[in-house]
């Protein structure tokens, strides 16, 4: 059995990794979010996140995630997308 202080490098590691992805992931969404503002397109899009929770319930089953984790931690995800595009439509032109 590893030790405290290695358990919790490892997770500092991860947690690096994690934000590193979160910043580029909320940087395609946000050009997203600009081309549905400059197109009049709505800032929650149902079909595509249902498309997605399909393909994460699977991408955490094959991880060994419990699928639930994953798919409450995208919701949050994906609705602080879904303000951040409502606020880019809101914006002065
Ligand atoms: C990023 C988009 O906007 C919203 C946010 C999503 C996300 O964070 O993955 C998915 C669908 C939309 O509700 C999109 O439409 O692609």
């Amino acid at each position: 059995m590893a030790d405290l202080a290695e358990l919790r490098a490892n997770i500092d590691e991860i947690d690096r990794q994690m934000i590193t992805l979160l910043a580029e992931r909320f940087k395609y969404t946000e050009e997203v979010g600009i081309y549905k503002d400059q197109h009049g397109l709505s800032a929650q899009d149902p079909s595509r996140e249902a498309q997605q929770f399909q393909k994460l319930a699977l991408y955490a089953e094959q991880s060994g995630l419990n699928p639930r984790y994953a798919e409450q931690i995208y919701r949050h995800i994906m609705d602080l997308v879904i303000s951040r595009h409502q606020e880019l439509k809101t914006v002065q032109k």
